[in-house]
């Protein structure tokens, strides 16, 4: 089963995912704190966006409801055609499931099972590929493998993610850039419309950390895919065809084809000094 197109647009206009007029306070009375303070933000299909923005300017909040984790006090989020907030529990946990990928900064493996399995586990797990065991080893080929086009697709995955030799090991025997990279091709297993990813390098040395952001731009332009990833590291954003800027729970400017230098810069502008990884020095 495939995840349906993001919209009926057409390819280049497509909206992946969006937000309007998105307002998330947390807490009530002279604690509440407005983390989001009136959002409009598309995010196009086939595109790789960035968010970034001082420390508490609402990323992480703006990402988590624009992908169903957490629910806005006011406004919409769509994933595609879809407003998040006509959905029930039950159908939120299935659009997740099904049409959003994700990727955090710990890696979040399942310690038990292969890097094959792994990858596979989102579609295992939604009936899409073969049947599981109870004690945690799949009983499909195990190489990471499935029928028909969903196989053709892993295949091509594994070969982006440079996994194909490590395909048995469990994730305990991988450096931390290798069960990243699981988890970038765990995130893209089920085609999902979106893959949202909260700082994913942040655990990694700068090699691997380049290696990961390689792999989501290659995933994003070579398997028109889409992606939506918060970050602080200015290194981080400029491999993403653009970036948007948050401050203080408002969406203050967006950039196109990023360079390091000229987020940087962007980044000063707002309030405070902030270091090479954008956090205040
Ligand atoms: N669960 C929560 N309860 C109360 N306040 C919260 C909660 N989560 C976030 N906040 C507050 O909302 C604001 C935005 O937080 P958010 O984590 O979205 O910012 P951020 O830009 O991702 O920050 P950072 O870069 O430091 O991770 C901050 O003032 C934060 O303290």
């Amino acid at each position: 089963m495939n995840a349906p197109p993001a919209t009926t647009a057409t390819k280049g206009t497509r909206t992946a995912a969006r937000v309007a007029g998105a307002v998330k306070v947390y807490g009530a009375g002279d604690t509440a704190v407005r983390a989001l303070d009136g959002i409009d933000v598309t995010f196009p299909a086939g595109r790789f966006t960035a968010i970034m923005g001082p420390s508490g300017s609402g990323k992480s909040t703006l990402m988590h409801c624009a992908a169903g984790l957490d629910t806005l006090t006011s406004g919409a989020a769509f994933i595609g055609d879809t407003e998040l907030g006509t959905l029930d529990d039950r159908r939120l946990t299935l659009l997740r499931r099904d049409r959003i990928g994700f990727v955090f900064q710990a890696f979040n493996l399942v310690p038990t099972l292969t890097v094959a399995e792994n990858i596979t586990l989102p579609m295992d797990l939604a009936g899409r590929g073969r049947g599981r065991r109870g004690d945690g080893r799949g009983e499909g080929r195990g190489d990471g493998r499935r029928d028909g086009s969903s196989g053709e697709w892993i295949d091509a995955l594994v070969e982006v993610v440079g996994l194909r030799d490590r395909l048995h090991h469990r994730p305990a025997e991988l450096s931390g850039g290798q069960q990243q990279r699981v988890a970038v091709a765990r995130a893209f297993a089920g085609r999902p419309d979106v893959v949202f990813a909260d700082e994913p390098t942040g655990n990694l040395d700068s090699r691997s950390g380049e290696e990961v952001l390689n792999l989501l731009g290659r995933a994003v332009r070579r398997m028109d895919r889409t992606v939506v990833m918060v970050t602080h590291d200015p290194v981080a954003a400029a491999h993403a065809d653009e970036v948007v800027f948050l401050a203080d729970g408002r969406l203050v400017d967006r950039m196109e084809s990023p360079t390091a230098d000229r987020v940087l810069d962007r980044l000063k502008a707002f309030d405070g000094t902030f270091d090479s990884k954008g956090a205040p020095s």
